[in-house]
């Protein structure tokens, strides 16, 4: 039976998704696709009668903008907002800036699916004194150095985000408050992949499209009861795909 409910959602479309580039650490801000996605996915939760006592998102511009977004049509705008870099996408290393289907072109395909979806295969590393890295930005001067990485793969990225699903989150959940995530494709599909136990040969197929709101009913162990996204099945299979396509080089 199901106890806690939480919503995730993947931000809405970034300039960088609409000029089909890989982003990663990069602050990429909404397009004016993804502001209206934004807007769509707290309009989406309000009919359907959602509210949040809390949420937690990432130091990246498009994750809080969405969820500043959803915050504003469900008149939350007061509720914590928790914001983390363990939330951040996973760094796309040398990849990042580049074009997914130029790239496709280059490497093919398959070798462009592997450095998007594969459970350990990471992209090429960014050097930290590649002018794309993100070691001399603020947001990061705190922590410790090793804190931004030169590249991840999904693996790397689920080492970084389960600690802070285990410490914070899950505690968090655990007190009764109803929990909004608002973070990345690949950060998000790194808690998916940990809630449902998808093997790792599996992951690959795995694509969570932008601004549409996923919902876990989780029982009281936090195991997955069902989940749902908030939209009719062919508009999520078609967003799904979408995504997918990114990859191919046309
Ligand atoms: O570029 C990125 O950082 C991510 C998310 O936008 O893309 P992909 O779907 O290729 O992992």
């Amino acid at each position: 039976m199901a106890k806690y409910q939480i919503v995730l959602v993947r931000h809405g479309e970034s300039e960088w998704n609409q000029k089909n580039l890989f982003c990663g650490w990069f602050d990429a801000d909404l397009s004016n696709t993804g502001i209206e996605e934004g807007r769509n996915a707290g309009k989406m939760l309000k009919e359907k009668g959602f509210t949040f006592d809390i949420a937690f998102t990432s130091v990246l511009k498009r994750a809080i903008k969405t969820l500043y977004l959803i915050q504003d049509e469900l008149e939350l705008h007061w509720i914590p907002v928790i914001r983390h870099w363990r939330l951040n996408e996973r760094h796309y290393g040398a990849l990042q800036g580049l074009n997914k289907s130029e790239t496709a072109a280059k490497y093919g395909e398959p070798q462009v699916k592997i450095w998007r979806r594969s459970y350990d295969i990471p992209p090429p590393p960014l050097e930290p004194t590649d002018p794309r890295s993100s070691t001399n930005e603020r947001k990061y001067q705190e922590f410790d150095s090793n804190v931004v990485p030169a590249h991840e793969c999904l693996k790397d990225t689920i080492a970084r985000v389960l600690p802070y699903w285990h410490d914070v989150i899950v505690p968090t959940i655990k007190s009764g408050k109803r929990v909004l995530i608002a973070a990345h494709g690949n950060s998000l599909r790194g808690i998916v992949k940990y809630l449902d136990k998808i093997p790792d040969d599996d992951i690959p197929e795995l694509n969570i499209p932008t601004g549409i709101p996923l919902v876990y009913e989780l029982d009281k162990n936090l195991k997955p009861v069902k989940h749902y996204y908030l939209a009719d099945e062919e508009q999520v299979k078609a967003a799904i795909e979408r995504v997918a396509n990114q990859g191919k080089a046309k």
